[in-house]
Formats: structure tokens, sequence, C-alpha cells
């Protein structure tokens, strides 16, 4: 085995965001190598979609650093895709006025128009959707268009794949097949969940934020192991 550590793809360091008086992250660090399923965790306004968000290029943190590929980097929305960053949303984003197949090939970068379509469609077929491809997404029961949303977020062939509570009002057969295509992925994959078994069950790793500070990183048996984590819950609980 190689004693080098493995590339680092993305990284996070000491990143606080304060927004006014709230600091909504404190001192953030994390390692999201190539190839790894990173899960973060928190109860809710813990700071998970701040740090997404700040990923992306929405929120400018107020003081950290980012690197992709071991650079200094300061990212934008418009460069994610680009750089073969994909993000679904929390929600289903979806444009009312095109196709499924349309949404999809919206997230093809710079694609030649019959190339992307048959990619769009490959991804469609991936995430179990084909079959809507030229339904208005706006008519699609909602566990459908968050299958169209990730076949989106696929069909550019990203290699950091960036999910925003994908099991977010799905039913558990649903969720089970979403944990098979999250493990399936074959890129980088950065998640950010409420869902606790499925969490446990794709991540190599993952980072537990509470109120904006990290208080626990490691593999699930560890995180689940921990008496801070519990805690956290508990109280966001009581
Ligand atoms: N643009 C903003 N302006 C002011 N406060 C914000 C902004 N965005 C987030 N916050 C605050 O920062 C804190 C962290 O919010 P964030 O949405 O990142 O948490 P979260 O862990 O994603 O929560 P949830 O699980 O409920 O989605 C919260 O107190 C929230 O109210």
């Amino acid at each position: 085995m190689s004693t080098e550590s493995p590339a680092h793809e993305l990284a996070l360091d000491h990143i606080t965001v304060r927004f006014g008086g709230l600091t909504a992250l404190d001192d953030v660090s994390l390692r999201v190598p190539a190839g790894r399923i990173v899960g973060v965790i928190g109860p809710n306004g813990a700071g998970k979609t701040t740090l997404f968000n700040v990923i992306c290029g929405f929120v400018t943190p107020t003081a950290g650093e980012l690197t992709l590929d071991g650079r200094a980097w300061r990212p934008r929305p418009h460069h994610l895709n680009r750089l073969g960053i994909a993000r679904t949303l929390q929600g289903v984003g979806q444009f009312s006025g095109l196709t499924v197949l349309e949404n999809v090939q919206v997230g093809i970068r710079g694609g030649r128009e019959r190339q992307s379509g048959k990619d769009a469609l490959a991804a469609l077929e991936r995430c179990g959707v084909a079959e809507y491809a030229f339904a208005p997404p706006g008519a699609l029961p909602y566990a459908i268009r968050k299958r169209v949303e990730l076949a989106r977020a696929l069909a550019s062939r990203p290699r950091i794949l960036m999910l925003d509570e994908p099991a977010g009002g799905l039913d558990a057969d649903e969720i089970q097949w979403l944990a098979g295509l999250i493990r399936d992925a074959g890129t980088t994959v950065l998640l950010v969940e409420h869902h606790m078994d499925l969490v446990m069950s794709v991540c190599d790793e993952i980072l537990v934020l509470d109120f904006g500070k990290p208080i626990a990183l490691g593999p699930p048996a560890e995180i689940s192991a921990n008496e801070k984590v519990t805690e956290a819950y508990l109280g966001a609980a009581a």
C-alpha cells in the first residue's frame, strides 16, 4: 500500500462565515479526497447548506480558504460546471417551460446538441426515469422529479457530485435506490443529508456540524458512537 496521502481534490481550510452577528460556520476544515463519499450532517441550522453555498460560490467566507487540486480556489457559481462540479438542489428546481430531457441537457457542459441529448438520455436511464423524457417536469410526482434532478447533475459526468438533501421527501424504497446510486456514482461525492441511515450506509467519512462548529469528523462507526454527536441531536430535539 502507498504511504502517500491521496490527492485532495477539494479542501476547506478554517472556513468561517458570519451573517451579521450570527456565525453560521465557525473554523470548519474538511478534506474531500478524490473518489471518496463525504457526508455533512448536523441538526437544523447547523450550517450544512452554508457550507455547500461556500463551495458553490454563493456565499463568500468571512475567513479561511478553499483549495481545488492543491491550488487556492475562489469558487464562482458559473464556473462549477466547467470544473466538473455538479450540485443538486434541495427542492427540485427544474424549468417548467422545458421537457425533462431538455432540463437534463441544460446541465451538460458545452456538449454538441446531439451528444448532449444522448448523454442526457443515458443519465435519465441510469436514474430509471427515461420514460418521462418528453414530459414537462411540473406534472410529475415529487420522487420522479428528484430522480430527474439527480440525472441532471450526473449528465455532465461531474468529478465532484454535491448532493443537497437528496433523500428529503422520499420513501424507504426510494432511499434504498438512492444509496445504490450514490455508492455506484463513480465520482467524488459530498452529501448533505438529514437521513442518518443513508449517510451512515454510503459515506466513507462524515463531518458533524453543530451551531456552525465542527464537533466530529470520522468514519460512520466512529460518528455513531460519538457522545458529542448524540448530545447535539438530543439537544436539538429537546
Ligand atoms: N443568507 C443568510 N443570512 C443570514 N443568516 C443566514 C443565511 N443563510 C443561513 N443563515 C443562518 O445560518 C445558520 C445556518 O444555516 P444553514 O441553512 O446553513 O443550516 P443547515 O444546517 O443547512 O440547516 P437545515 O438542516 O435546516 O437545512 C442558520 O442560523 C441560518 O438561519
